[in-house]
């Protein structure tokens, strides 16, 4: 059985781990507290090891925690590398020649993965790209663990930072906007909990609509906007307040923060 090591067992690593089959794939796990470690590991299956044992024991090493703490840890954990364990970050801003420079090996398999906040529920839209050492078996087994909680795409590492706006990112982005729509029901007498699960609902659907009928996003506004009809009031009434430009601004600043994040 392949052994999977995660670092850092926050958000993300929670999410994946909890998505995964425990008799396809052996877990372990080092997080910064190991007596909070070990709580973890219970309740995920998984073994609470210390870093060092988890790098010397697993096949493929999770990097799952936050980019400013990142170049620490792999700089520790680079004494114990082999050529025969994978790296697979997780973390936003750093790029496959940053990490391989960080782990002081020059032939280091490497894969970076960006997923996002919906593997929770085994949704997560994750891309994928790997460095020139990668064995075809590692690169299965990361695979297999990313489409355990949700889509993958491989993509080019140059499209990492824009992938990782519109997919990493935008989650945060929906929500507010699944918030703002549900608050306006509030303010027009809808109890708020009532409001957001009647917008999630029209949000999901929404986005399934788009999946499935392969059609334009912009053909499917105007099926809803009837000619001299409510829709087409809000929707004048959006773009008089830049909606669009708003959106591509604020994945704008993003892009530009995870290129720039170190
Ligand atoms: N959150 C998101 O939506 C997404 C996050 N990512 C990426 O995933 C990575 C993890 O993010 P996320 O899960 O949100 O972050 P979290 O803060 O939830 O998790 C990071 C974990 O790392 C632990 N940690 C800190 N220092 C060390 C250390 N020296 N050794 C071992 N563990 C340590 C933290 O422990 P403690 O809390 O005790 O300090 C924490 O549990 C980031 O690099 C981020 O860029 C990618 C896509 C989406
Ligand atoms: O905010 C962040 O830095 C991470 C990367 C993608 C989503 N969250």
């Amino acid at each position: 059985m392949q052994k999977i090591g995660f670092i850092g067992i926050g958000k993300m690593a929670t999410a994946i781990i909890a998505g995964l089959d425990p008799t396809r794939f052996e877990i372990l796990i080092s997080g910064r507290d190991f007596s909070k470690t070990q709580k973890q590991a219970q309740e995920l299956s998984a073994q609470a090891v210390t870093q060092h044992e988890l790098v010397t024991k697993s096949d493929l090493i999770v990097l799952a925690v936050k980019p400013q703490v990142l170049p620490k840890v792999l700089t520790e954990l680079s004494v114990d590398l082999t050529s025969d364990k994978t790296l697979v970050s997780i973390a936003a801003g750093l790029t496959l020649a940053d990490l391989t420079e960080l782990a002081q090996t020059a032939h280091q398999p490497i894969i970076r993965v960006m997923p996002n906040i919906n593997a929770q529920i085994g949704q997560s839209t994750s891309a994928i790209v790997k460095n020139d050492f990668v064995t075809d078996q590692a690169y299965q087994a990361t695979q297999e663990i990313f489409q355990a909680v949700g889509s993958v795409h491989e993509i080019a590492e140059k499209d990492f930072s824009t992938f990782a706006a519109i997919a990493g990112s935008s989650p945060a982005f929906i929500y507010m906007f699944i918030d703002a729509l549900a608050r306006a029901g509030v303010l027009h007498g809808l109890p708020k909990d009532k409001a957001t699960k009647i917008v999630a609902e029209t949000v999901q659907a929404s986005a399934e609509m788009i999946l499935q009928s392969g059609e334009n996003p912009w053909s499917l506004v105007d099926k809803v906007s009837s000619p001299g009809g409510t829709t087409v009031a809000g929707v004048v009434s959006l773009e008089q307040n830049h909606f669009i430009g708003t959106v591509i601004d604020a994945i704008t600043a993003t892009v530009e923060k995870e290129k720039n994040l170190k």
